[in-house]
C-alpha cells in the first residue's frame, strides 16, 4: 500500500474525484487538513511507516505520585450517611426484583454526544478517500477486488490505532468528559468481530491474542477457568469469589466486563478502592477498548459526567471509585436507566463471608490458589523481619540487617529506601502501595513470577509507631464486614429510597433495611426499632411527610400502624435553599467566596465538632471569614462559650458545622494542599474529598432550583443561578481556572498542575511548545518519558479542536469553543 504523503498531512493519497461511499461526508476543499494548520502537533502521524506492535501502555505520567499520594486519594471513607453501592444495588434488586451490577443497562436512545461524533465524521471522510482511493487503482475485474480493498481499509484502521498506541494512548480517554475519545470506530468493526469465532472464554477470539501481548497471559488458571463457568456466572446471579492477593481475580472481572460490553452489548461498572488503581485501570483496559471498540469511562475525583451519557454505537466499562460508582449508579436510578444488574465481588480478605454472600444473595467461590510461593516481610527501620505462619500462628523473626548508599538528595526522595528494596530483588515492576506510615513492596511483578515460577516476596514498610498494630493485625482473625448504616445513614437510605420512590410505604422502607447489611450484625427488633425512630426523625424534621397530610401519634408504631400510608418526600430540600438564598441574598459577603460556598455544603456535613479547636480556628479567621461569620451570626460571644464550654443556644449546630465544611472548601479552593487542610481542620482526607463531591453536587443541584425559582419568582434568583453554575464548576476540581485548564490534560491531576503552573507551564500552549527535556528539568519527579506524553497530549488537543471547527464548517454551522476546548 502507498504510504505517500499528500496535502492532507496525514499520509493518505487525496482522492481525485469523490465517489460516495459508506457514511461519510465529501471533505470541502476548505476542510483539507492541512499540516501548517495544525500546529505543531507532529505526533499525530495516522499513517506509520511500519508497526509490529504496540507496547503495554505508559503509566500515567504521575502514576508514581498517586502511589505515594495515594492515602490523599484514598476512597475508601466513611460517606457520610450514604448507603454504598452494593447495598444500594442489592437493595434495589430485591425490591423491584431486578438482578444487580457489573452490567448497567444502556437503553439504545438518542445519544448526544456531537464532539464525538463530529471527530469521527471528519475522520470517516479520511478513511472513506483511503477505501476509494484503493477502489480506483484494484483491478475491478477481480472477483477480489472488493475483498482486497477493504482489507486494505481494515489494515489501515489497525495501523492508526497501532500508532495511536504507540504515540500516546492516554490521548484517547483522557477529555473533559473522560470518555474514551474511540478513534477506532472511524471503521465500523462490528462486523469484522461478528465474524470472529467466540471461542475464548465467550469473548471474540481477538481477545486472546490481545491478553497474550498486553498480559502476557496465554493459558488462565485452572481456577479462573472453573469460575468462569460457574453456575451462577452462566446464569448471570450474583457471585463473590474470594482469594488470596494477586491470585488473578481482576483477570476473571475483566473477562466477565469484555463479554457485558461485547457479547451482551451493555455496560459495565468496575469499582475500586483508590483514585491510582482506578487510572491503573483505565490505562491496562485502554489497549482492549482501542482493539475491541468500546470505550472506557472514569468516575474517580472531579471526572465523570452524572448521568453517565447514553452512546448509541459503543457501550462502557466505567472504571470508578466506591463513592463515584455510588453516585453513578444514583444517578441511573434517579433516570430509571438502570436494569438487570448482576453483582460480581472480588476480595483477598472478607472475614464473615456468608454474611455478605447473604445479603448480596450472591453465590460464593473460595479457593486458596497462589500462582507462586510467596515470602512476607517487614521493614522496620533498618531490620527486615519475615513473617512466619504455622499451626495457625504467626511469628515475626528478624531476617536480616539492611543498608542502602543512599546520596542525602536520595534519602530525602526516598525516606523509606523503597529504590533500594526493588534494586534488591530482581524486579522490572515493582507494586508499591502507600497507607499512611505503612507502605507495601512487592518484588517480582505478578505475571513473571507466574511465567518463571520462582517465588515472590512482600514487604511492608512500617513505622515505629505502627509497629503493635500492624503486629496486632498480622495475629488477629479477619474482622467481619459489617453494615456502616448508623442512625445518620438510616435516615439517608430511606429518604433516599422515598425520594428515588424505590420504596413508599413504611412497610417497605422495613423491607429496604432488612435488605442491607443490618440483619448480620442487628436482630430484627432492632431492626423494627431503628426504623421506626429513622422515620419518626424524618418526619419530624419535615424531610418525609405521609400523603395527605396524615398524622401518626409521636409513640405509634409506624411499621405497624402506618405499614401503608403513603409516604413522600417534602419540598424541604427546595425550601432550604429558597430560604438560604432568601437569607444570603439580604447580606452576601463579597470579600471571597466564602459565602457563596457556605451555601453550597450539605446541611449535615456528618461531623462532630470539637469547640476548643473551632475556637482557635475563629481567632485566627481573616477578614472576609469574620464578616461571613457575624452574617451567619456566629459572634464573639459564641466564640467565648465555645472556649468556656457554656452551650451555644443562639444559633444552631448546622449553621456551625456548615460555616466549618465551608472553611475547609475555602482552604482547598486556594490551593492548601489537601493533607494540610486534613490536620489543620481535624478530619479525615477521604472525608474532606467526599465533601467535595458534596458540595460540587449541591451547587449543580443548586443553580438548577434557582433556575426554576427564577422562572416563578424573579428575584435574586437569576444571578444566584449564574453564580452557582460558576461555583459547581469550580468545585469539581477546586482549582484555580489556569489550574482546571491544565488539568484537562491526560493524567494531570491537581498536584501535577500546581507543580507545572508553578514552574511556569501556565497552559496548555505552553506545556505543547516545551521540550521534553525543558519540562522534565523544570518539574520535580517529572521523568523524561512522562515529559514526552504531556507534551504530546499537549499537542494533540490542538488537532481535535481542530477538527471540530472543519466540521462546524461544513455544518454550516458556528462552533461552540468552550466546547471544542473540552475535548
Ligand atoms: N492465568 C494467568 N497466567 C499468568 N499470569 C496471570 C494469570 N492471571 C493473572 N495473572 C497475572 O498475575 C498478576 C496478579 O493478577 P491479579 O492482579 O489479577 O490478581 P488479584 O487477585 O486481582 O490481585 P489483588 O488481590 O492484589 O487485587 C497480574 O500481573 C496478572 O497479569
Amino acid at each position: 500500500m502507498s504510504t505517500r504523503t499528500n496535502k492532507t498531512g496525514f499520509g493518505f493519497p487525496s482522492t481525485p474525484k469523490r465517489r460516495r461511499l459508506g457514511v461519510g461526508r465529501p471533505l470541502k476543499s476548505s476542510q483539507i487538513l492541512n499540516q501548517d494548520n495544525l500546529m505543531s502537533c507532529s505526533q499525530l502521524h495516522l499513517r506509520p511507516e511500519s508497526i509490529e506492535k504496540c507496547d503495554s501502555p505508559p503509566l500515567p505520567c504521575n502514576q508514581v505520585e498517586f502511589l505515594c499520594d495515594s492515602d490523599v486519594n484514598n476512597s475508601i471513607c466513611d460517606i457520610p450517611g450514604s448507603p454504598g453501592v452494593s447495598e444500594t444495588c442489592n437493595i434495589l434488586k430485591r425490591i423491584d426484583g431486578r438482578k444487580t451490577f457489573i452490567e448497567l443497562d444502556s437503553r439504545i436512545n438518542n445519544i448526544q454526544e456531537p464532539e464525538i461524533n463530529t471527530t469521527n465524521n471528519v475522520l470517516n471522510d479520511l478513511f472513506n478517500s483511503r477505501f476509494e482511493y484503493g477502489f480506483a487503482a484494484c483491478d475491478k475485474t477481480s472477483p477480489n477486488c472488493v475483498k482486497n480493498v477493504t482489507k486494505d481499509v481494515e489494515k489501515t484502521l489497525d495501523n492508526i490505532n497501532q500508532t495511536i498506541c504507540n504515540i500516546d494512548r492516554s490521548v484517547l480517554f483522557e477529555t473533559k468528559d473522560s470518555f474514551l475519545l474511540d478513534i477506532s470506530g472511524v471503521v465500523d468493526k462490528s462486523t469484522v468481530l461478528d465474524k470472529l469465532s467466540s471461542d475464548f472464554y465467550g469473548l471474540p477470539s481477538i481477545a486472546k491474542d490481545l491478553f497474550k501481548s498486553y498480559r502476557n497471559i496465554e493459558k488462565f488458571y485452572d481456577w479462573q477457568e472453573e469460575c468462569l463457568n460457574l453456575k451462577a456466572i452462566r446464569q448471570r446471579d450474583n457471585l463473590i469469589y474470594s482469594l488470596p492477593t494477586s491470585g488473578g481475580k481482576t483477570l476473571v472481572a475483566e473477562v466477565l466486563m469484555l463479554r457485558e460490553v461485547l457479547v451482551r452489548k451493555k455496560n459495565a461498572l468496575f469499582i475500586l478502592p483508590f483514585v491510582a488503581l482506578v487510572q491503573e485501570k483505565i490505562y491496562s483496559l485502554s489497549p482492549f477498548a482501542i482493539q475491541l471498540d468500546f470505550l472506557v469511562e472514569e468516575y474517580a475525583s472531579g471526572k465523570g459526567i452524572l448521568p453517565p451519557k447514553k452512546r448509541r454505537k459503543r457501550n462502557s466499562i466505567y472504571v470508578a471509585t466506591i463513592e463515584k460508582g455510588l453516585a453513578l449508579i444514583r444517578s441511573l436510578i434517579d433516570l430509571n436507566r438502570l436494569e438487570g444488574i448482576q453483582v460480581v465481588g472480588m476480595s483477598a480478605t472478607i472475614g464473615n463471608l456468608p454474611d455478605l454472600a447473604e445479603f448480596l444473595q450472591a453465590d460464593v467461590f473460595e479457593r486458596q490458589f497462589r500462582p507462586v510461593e510467596l515470602t512476607e516481610y517487614v521493614k522496620l527501620g533498618d531490620v527486615l523481619y519475615r513473617i512466619k505462619y504455622e499451626n495457625g500462628a504467626v511469628e515475626i523473626v528478624p531476617d536480616r540487617q539492611i543498608s542502602f548508599d543512599y546520596s542525602e538528595a536520595g534519602l530525602k526522595l526516598d525516606p523509606d529506601h523503597v529504590a533500594g528494596l526493588v534494586g534488591e530483588g530482581d524486579v522490572t515492576s515493582p507494586q508499591c502501595g502507600a497507607c499512611g506510615t505503612m507502605c507495601g513492596v512487592e518484588r517480582r511483578g505478578g505475571e513473571r513470577r507466574a511465567a518463571a515460577m520462582c517465588p515472590g516476596e512482600s514487604i511492608v514498610i512500617c513505622s515505629g509507631r505502627d509497629w503493635g498494630a500492624l503486629r496486632a493485625m498480622l495475629s488477629a482473625a479477619l474482622p467481619p464486614v459489617r453494615s456502616q448504616l448508623g442512625r445518620a445513614g438510616a435516615g439517608s437510605l430511606l429518604l433516599s429510597a422515598v425520594a428515588l420512590r424505590l420504596a413508599t410505604r413504611p412497610r417497605m422502607l422495613r423491607d429496604v433495611l432488612s435488605c442491607s447489611l443490618l440483619p448480620a450484625s442487628v436482630t430484627p427488633e432492632c431492626l423494627d426499632d431503628l426504623c421506626n425512630e429513622t422515620m419518626r426523625s424524618l418526619l419530624k424534621t419535615g424531610a418525609l411527610e405521609f400523603l395527605g397530610n396524615k398524622q401518626p401519634a409521636d409513640d405509634d408504631d409506624i411499621i405497624g400502624k402506618c405499614s401503608d400510608w403513603e409516604l413522600i418526600v417534602s419540598a424541604l430540600g427546595k425550601a432550604a435553599i429558597k430560604d438560604d438564598v432568601r437569607v444570603v441574598s439580604r447580606s452576601l459577603v463579597l470579600v471571597g467566596s466564602l459565602h457563596l460556598i457556605y451555601l453550597v455544603t450539605p446541611h449535615e456535613p456528618g461531623l462532630t465538632l470539637d469547640y476548643r479547636h473551632y475556637y482557635s480556628l475563629y481567632c485566627s479567621l481573616d477578614d472576609e471569614g469574620l464578616q461571613c461569620a457575624k452574617v451567619l451570626g456566629i459572634t464573639e460571644s459564641n466564640a467565648v462559650r465555645m472556649i468556656t464550654g457554656r452551650p451555644i443556644t443562639n444559633i444552631s449546630q448546622t449553621v456551625l458545622k456548615r460555616f466549618y465544611a465551608a472553611l475547609i472548601i475555602r482552604d482547598l479552593w486556594k490551593l492548601v494542599p489537601l493533607p494540610q487542610v486534613a490536620d489543620k481542620y481535624n478530619v479525615g482526607r477521604g472525608w474532606i474529598q467526599s465533601l467535595m463531591t458534596s458540595c460540587s453536587s449541591l451547587a449543580a443541584s443548586g443553580e438548577r432550583v434557582c433556575e426554576q425559582l427564577a422562572e416563578h419568582e424573579g428575584g435574586p434568583f437569576a444571578s444566584f443561578q449564574l453564580l452557582l453554575r460558576e461555583l459547581a464548576g469550580r468545585l469539581r476540581h477546586c482549582a484555580h481556572p489556569e489550574i482546571e485548564a491544565l488539568m484537562e490534560l491526560p493524567a494531570v491531576r491537581k498536584a501535577r498542575a500546581m507543580q507545572l503552573f508553578r514552574s511556569g507551564f501556565r497552559s496548555v500552549a505552553e506545556v505543547a511548545r516545551a521540550s521534553p527535556q525543558q519540562l522534565a528539568g523544570a518539574v520535580q519527579h517529572l521523568s523524561l518519558a512522562a515529559a514526552e506524553h504531556l507534551i504530546s497530549a499537549a499537542r494533540v488537543r490542538p488537532v481535535l479542536i481542530y477538527l471540530l471547527y472543519l466540521l462546524s464548517i461544513d455544518c454550516g454551522n458556528g462552533v461552540d469553543w468552550s466546547k471544542a476546548e473540552n475535548v
